[in-house]
């Protein structure tokens, strides 16, 4: 088992994976974690116990590093890295489309590297991660990240050219979910419905069906069959999400937050 890890940037993402892992029986005197906002450093310190260090420390202290800044602020964290890392530290990195390629470019030669795209339900343990290793990363290294992660989540391995693919569906993901629910509580107050039992009906069923899809192994169509009576209600519904076409606006919005996630790596190809 790895001892001591540092998240360098503790947002929604770091705080979940740092949450997780005290959760998961990891000493808190072994998780670390750098914050640009002070307020937010204070913050973790006070719910959790969690060491907020400088880069240095970091890099001197843990075994491994785990990125979790947005993409946009990868550049001046990596100017602050590079001079500091040791070639033996592991580098997880969490952003969205950046590859093992620019870490590669930038920190000491030989680092090994595994991108990863997590999700936010890694705050209830419900995490759907995808790893890959870069250039110098080992099948160990991967084990290494498989069991940390594993904590938070279920982990699955897949070659980096699929990754801005997997973060458009389930890096993502989830966003979509809430929004589809989002939409149908508003269609129960269109129906004259109170918000309060809207919302319950809602979650609930989006709880069920969702429970139903990871348990029964059953493939989604024959789930939505089985609700889908002849002349009855789920069909006028039906023919209507086809007709305002649902499924392609689906196709295109997960297509656009695929190329988004390659041309946030594009970005930082001449860093
Ligand atoms: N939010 C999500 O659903 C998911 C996010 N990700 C990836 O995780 C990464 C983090 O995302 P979030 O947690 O949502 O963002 P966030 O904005 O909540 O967190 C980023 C944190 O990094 C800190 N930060 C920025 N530069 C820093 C620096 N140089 N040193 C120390 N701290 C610094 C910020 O103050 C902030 O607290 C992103 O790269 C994103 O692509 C991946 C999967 C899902
Ligand atoms: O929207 C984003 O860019 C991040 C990456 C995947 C989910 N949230």
């Amino acid at each position: 088992m790895t001892n001591a890890i540092a998240v360098l940037g503790a947002g929604k993402i770091g705080e979940a994976l740092l949450s997780g892992l005290l959760t998961g029986g990891r000493r808190v005197d072994d998780l670390m974690f750098t914050e640009r906002h002070p307020e937010r450093a204070a913050e973790l310190t006070t719910r959790y116990g969690f060491r907020a260090v400088d880069v240095p420390t970091a890099a001197r202290a843990a075994d491994v590093i785990v990125v979790a800044v947005k993409p946009q602020d990868i550049e001046p964290l990596l100017d602050d890295l590079a001079p500091n890392l040791d070639r033996g530290t592991l580098v997880v990195s969490l952003c969205a489309g950046l590859p093992t390629a620019l870490y590669e470019r930038r920190l000491p030669e030989g680092v090994p590297v595994v991108r990863v795209m997590p999700n936010t339900p890694m705050v209830v343990g419900e995490a759907m991660s995808a790893i890959s290793p870069g250039r110098h990363a080992t099948g160990d290294h991967l084990s290494i990240v498989e069991e940390l992660l594993s904590v938070v989540g279920m982990v699955v391995r897949v070659p980096e050219s699929q990754q801005d693919a997997v973060t458009a569906l389930s890096g993502s993901g989830p966003a979509y979910f809430f929004y589809l629910v989002e939409a149908m509580i508003d269609a129960g107050i269109l129906l004259g419905l109170p918000r309060a039992v809207a919302e319950k009906l809602i979650i609930q069923s989006a709880v069920g069906a969702a429970t139903m899809l990871a348990k029964t192994g059953e493939h989604p169509v024959t789930l939505r069959e089985a609700v889908t009576s002849p002349a009855g209600t789920t069909i006028m519904a039906i023919r209507e999400l086809e007709k305002h076409g649902v499924r392609a606006a689906l196709l295109a919005a997960i297509e656009a937050a695929r190329d988004r996630s390659q041309e946030l790596g594009r970005q930082h190809e001449d860093g």
